[in-house]
């Protein structure tokens, strides 16, 4: 994709920006590290034989699998997340609530409950040993709990083979999903006790049963040990032969899928990779996925500009997709102006991060920053910024010639200020004299009755001809009186009626104080 485009960049930084220098404060990864962490239980530690990363995975299945793909209902749309669909007896456990104090902590404006879900147990798979799975964005979240349809252990063979085709998955890859899906966790006594005994194990205090000795960890031991006939896993070999639904499902091809996935890791992890893309993309007709997200090699990050008077600053970072710390690479950012110059800048190396399990490593620049501390690039108000490119080690990237566009119609002035009752303060907006936005407001996250984030949109009043105040000589300030000190916004503006938004969180406390 081209940046900037909101949606997919704060998508593509939550899957990818997983662990290290900028991470989203409240990166998923770290959730799921190590890979036995499980937090929900302070008391237990872990010895409890459970983990998050088990509890996510398990929970992105039972939002897919209320899937109806002849009508097209259900799937993943976050309808895990209501209590009422979670009391259901086909959700007993307690993984569902567990996951959901974690994963939907990302939900924002552009990630929607079932994004995150589907990001939670993606993560999960991939830094837990597993491979890369292809991730698309754009799920809607649903506002009612689905109808019932997840597959309990004590149903048939038949009912079983029939749950997964109105799901969308054949009879193999009902026995792929389900071993993919069983390389991690267990069941546990306290939900389960027709299935599980109390087991006295001290490594194990939840008494949680486990579907294979590695049950941290993606790997093909789900289906080497009930090939190799040492299995342990309580739904093949549990004392209650009704509920042995691994049994019946793993064996209804005569085993020739799981020999399969227990002669080639590689191959169950493929198969896995596949099968979790497609369960995780499993979603209520009408709703609209986006492209499979890739990194963006060059991709600009945390951009930010302010109005400070006569000088406009220019924030930000850039982080190369795949790269390793070299102090020899030398990266420039180079800035396009309204009056067709261009300026340069040798840009800081300041810190890397990692992906995908450690598969990737992207290394981060500043635009004229230290490791400590993030300092602007000090522009001419008048010749404005247009758009960057970047030159690695002399090689130009610039989108294939489009640039990576900067709006500068509009921005924060710092001339905003805090105090000054009865209001709480004052937000300035430096508006481009020539741009004539149609709108500038302020853009208010909010969140609905059924946790979905939705932007109000507070319009400033335009200043009169007579009222109109210079920031400088190229821009003019929309200014609004702010009553609520407690909100947090960014500024946007509809500018040939296509809108655009500032993309960091402001709030009146970061200001100066108003002149008295
Ligand atoms: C016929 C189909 C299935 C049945 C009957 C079934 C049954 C169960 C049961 C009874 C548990 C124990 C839950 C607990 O004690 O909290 C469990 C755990 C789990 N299931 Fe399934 N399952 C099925 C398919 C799947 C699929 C397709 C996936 C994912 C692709 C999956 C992923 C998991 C995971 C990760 C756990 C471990 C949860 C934890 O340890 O916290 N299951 N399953």
């Amino acid at each position: 994709y081209i940046w900037p485009s909101p949606q997919l960049d704060a998508l593509e930084a939550v899957r990818f920006d997983q662990l290290g220098f900028n991470t989203l404060s409240n990166t998923l990864a770290t959730f799921v590290q190590p890979c036995n962490l499980f937090l929900f239980d302070p008391t237990i530690g872990p010895n409890a034989g459970r983990s998050d990363a088990a509890d996510w995975i398990r929970t992105a299945y039972h939002d897919a699998a209320t899937h109806n793909s002849t009508d097209g209902t259900g799937g993943i749309d976050g309808s895990i997340r209501f209590p009422a669909e979670q009391a259901r007896a086909e959700n007993a456990g307690n993984g569902f609530a567990n996951t959901m104090g974690i994963v939907l902590a990302i939900v924002d404006r552009y990630i929607s409950n079932a994004d995150a879900i589907a990001l939670g147990a993606l993560i999960a798979i991939e830094t837990c040993g597993g491979p890369e799975i292809a991730f698309r964005g754009g799920r809607a979240d649903a506002i009612v709990p689905n109808v019932p349809g997840v597959p309990l252990p004590e149903q048939s063979l038949d009912s079983h083979i029939a749950s997964f085709a109105r799901q969308g998955f054949t009879q193999t890859e009902m026995i792929g999903l389900v071993a993919c899906g069983h390389t991690f966790g267990g069941v546990q006594h306290n939900f389960f006790p027709d299935i599980v005994n109390v087991l006295n194990d001290p490594t194990s205090t939840d008494n949680v049963a486990h579907f294979d000795s590695t049950f941290v960890t993606f790997d093909n031991n789900v289906a080497t040990e009930y090939i190799a006939g040492t299995t342990k896993n309580p739904l093949v070999v549990g004392f209650n032969d009704t509920t042995n639904s691994d049994k019946r499902i793993f064996g209804s091809d005569g085993n020739a899928t799981m020999l399969s996935f227990a002669n080639s890791p590689d191959h169950f992890a493929s198969t896995c990779a596949d099968l979790f893309a497609r369960m995780l993309d499993t979603v209520p007709r009408g709703v609209e996925l986006t492209d499979v997200i890739t990194p963006l090699p060059v991709k600009p990050s945390s951009v930010k500009l302010i109005m400070d008077g006569d000088t406009l600053q220019l924030f930000g970072l850039v982080r190369l997709w795949n790269t390793t710390e070299d102090p020899t690479r030398t990266v420039r950012v180079l800035w396009h102006d309204h009056a067709g110059g261009t300026g340069n800048n040798t840009m800081n190396f300041i810190s890397t991060s990692s992906s995908v399990g450690g598969k990737y490593t992207a290394t981060w620049y500043g635009f004229n920053s230290t490791v400590f501390g993030f300092m602007p690039l000090l522009l001419d108000p008048v010749a404005g910024v247009t758009s960057l490119s970047f030159v690695v080690d002399g090689i130009l990237e610039n989108q294939g010639g489009l640039g990576f566009a900067i709006q500068d119609g509009f921005m924060l002035s710092q001339t905003s200020c805090q105090g000054g009752a009865p209001v709480s303060g004052r937000v300035d907006v430096a508006v481009r004299n020539g741009v004539h936005p149609s709108r500038v407001y302020l853009e208010q996250i909010n969140i609905d009755s059924v946790q979905r984030r939705f932007i109000t949109e507070i319009d400033i009043t335009p200043p009169s001809h007579q009222q109109s105040v210079a920031a400088n000589s190229a821009y003019s300030l929309w200014s609004m009186n702010l009553t609520d000190p407690a909100m947090t916004f960014t500024i946007g503006a509809e500018i040939h009626g296509i809108k655009y938004s500032t993309t960091d969180p402001l709030s009146v406390f970061e200001f100066a104080p108003c002149p008295t």
